[in-house]
């Protein structure tokens, strides 16, 4: 597997030094990669072996590349998504909230069909997602919610001196606000019932320093209640860890010819 990679922070850092140095990607290399910051894009391609590209059109034009993963923003997904599957490579999303929009969301579906290309969406920093699609196959899925609490750090606006519920209401309504802090509740989403009826709130709590989620779900198949407490990247408290192995998780199990879950 030949991978292009977008984003140099958190994430794609994490991946280039599992899969480039620590060999976590069995036939799997980064081979090549664009970040904003071309300073340190060209420092981390010196350090983990990779190509530098100077801009995001060569890198999904490049022959030698034929999956890219998206490890930027929102943004990034909307301008270039669409290129990226148009050229037959696939793309693993983890700023998965700009797949909130269903028209876009179809519009990149449709090229996948024509382009023969594939988009894959991390679970991210939570699970249960399986129990969710199980539970909708027959179309038994009643209610989905999450709540989410961060260190204030890791939320803008976020008061340093007290608990403070920041946001109440739809998945929807959430990643328009928080764009860089509740992409979970969006693969939650997708899962399940969709951004207009999954519920989410956002909660800033200096007492706490890892970031959990509540996910709370009910249906034909029972109740769902599952709290994940995740660790913080070290250099940078919005991101969880379990975001970045969710990443890998997705690209080691690619091609796997078992399938578990
Ligand atoms: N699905 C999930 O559960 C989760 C998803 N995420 C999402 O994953 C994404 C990556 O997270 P993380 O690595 O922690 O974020 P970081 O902020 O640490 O890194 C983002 C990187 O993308 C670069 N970047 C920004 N804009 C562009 C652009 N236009 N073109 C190319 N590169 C760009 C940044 O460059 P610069 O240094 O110049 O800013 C930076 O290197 C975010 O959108 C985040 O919200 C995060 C956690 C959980
Ligand atoms: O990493 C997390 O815990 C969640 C997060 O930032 C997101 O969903 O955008």
């Amino acid at each position: 597997m030949r991978i292009g990679l977008i984003g140099g922070g958190n994430i794609g850092k994490f991946l280039l030094q599992s899969i480039n140095m620590n060999g976590l990607l069995p036939d799997g290399k980064i081979v090549g990669l664009y970040s904003r910051n071309q300073q340190s894009a060209e420092q981390l391609a010196r350090e983990f072996d990779t190509e530098n590209y100077l801009d995001i059109q060569s890198l999904i034009e490049s022959a030698a590349i034929d999956l890219v993963i998206e490890a930027a923003n929102i943004q990034v997904v909307k301008d270039y998504a669409a290129t990226i599957l148009k050229s037959g490579k696939d793309l693993v999303v983890s700023s998965v909230g700009a797949l909130a929009d269903g028209d876009f969301y179809q519009q990149l579906e449709k090229i996948c069909q024509e382009a023969r290309s594939k988009i894959y969406l991390p679970a991210g920093a939570i699970g249960g997602l399986d129990i969710l699609k199980a539970a909708k196959s027959i179309g038994e899925l009643e209610s989905v919610s999450i709540i989410t609490r961060k260190p204030p750090q890791a939320l803008p606006g976020a008061p340093v001196d007290r608990e403070q519920v920041m946001f109440e209401g739809t998945a929807k309504e959430a990643i328009e606000l928080f764009p860089k802090n509740i992409n979970v509740s969006i693969i939650l989403s997708l899962a399940g019932l969709g951004p207009y009826k999954t519920g989410v709130k956002i909660i800033s709590d200096p007492a706490v320093r890892k970031n959990s989620h509540l996910i709370e779900a009910a249906g034909s198949f029972g109740a769902l209640s599952l709290q994940v407490e995740n660790d913080p990247m070290p250099n940078n408290p919005k991101t969880s860890y379990l975001a970045a192995l969710s990443v890998l998780s997705v690209l080691k199990n690619k091609d796997a010819v078992v399938k578990v879950g």
